[in-house]
């Protein structure tokens, strides 16, 4: 098992004090910002867009790793690379022409992930695992922060974790939603790379204790 990226969603921090929130990031063990963009359409909820991500950019020393659950991602990935993100992701259930999309943002210089729902299968991403950097396997339905951990993700990682070994990739997998300190080491075990953690951490008394606890668990 390696060292895990820690990517914190600042969707679970507080917005109005969300300079204090990113400086408090930038003072942790957290590798990257996990930033998500929400369009009430492809997801049933909304959460900010483009001049929030540059805010956030602003402040941050990290990576922002920039998590599109919206329709047509095509027409927003230039604003987002933009504003700052320096990974961004898109929902293989969002792109008909997945292929185009991740080129268009390895063209823009982002590193490139796809975005899976907990019903979507892994095997989907076999033609095109070598083309992108990190997969992103919802472990919750997405749309909202504090939801319940879906336990079929531990096969769907092991399962995806064959799929790059196979292909001899180098494509990351992230986790996203659910994401504990009850469940971080099972995770990491089955072949996870990167764990996002939005309110496991901001609920937390201490952010940043809780952060390194998930770095060395
Ligand atoms: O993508 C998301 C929701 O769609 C969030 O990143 C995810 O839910 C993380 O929040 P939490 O750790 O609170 O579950």
């Amino acid at each position: 098992m390696t060292t895990p990226i820690i990517a914190p969603s600042i969707l679970a921090a507080d917005f109005a004090n969300i300079q204090r929130e990113v400086e408090m990031l930038n003072n942790s063990e957290a590798d990257w910002i996990h930033v998500d963009i929400m369009d009430g359409i492809f997801v049933p909820n909304i959460s900010f867009g483009i001049p929030v991500t540059q805010a956030i950019h602003e402040h941050a020393n990290k990576p922002l790793d920039v998590h599109l659950m919206i329709e047509k991602p095509e027409n927003y990935v230039q604003a987002f690379k933009k504003a700052g993100a320096e990974i961004i992701t898109v929902h293989y259930e969002a792109c008909p022409h997945l292929h185009r999309n991740i080129q268009q943002i390895k063209d823009l210089g982002c590193k490139a992930g796809v975005a899976l729902n907990p019903h979507t299968n892994v095997q989907l991403l076999e033609d095109v695992i070598q083309d992108i950097d990190m997969v992103c396997i919802m472990s919750v339905n997405p749309g909202f922060g504090g939801q319940k951990f879906i336990e079929n993700t531990y096969k769907k990682v092991r399962q995806l974790k064959e799929i790059i070994s196979d292909a001899g990739a180098t494509t990351l997998i992230e986790i996203d939603g659910g994401v504990n300190q009850d469940n971080a080491k099972d995770l990491l075990d089955a072949g996870a790379d990167v764990l996002v953690a939005g309110s496991f951490v901001f609920s937390s008394e201490d952010p940043i204790n809780t952060i390194s606890k998930l770095k060395t668990v």
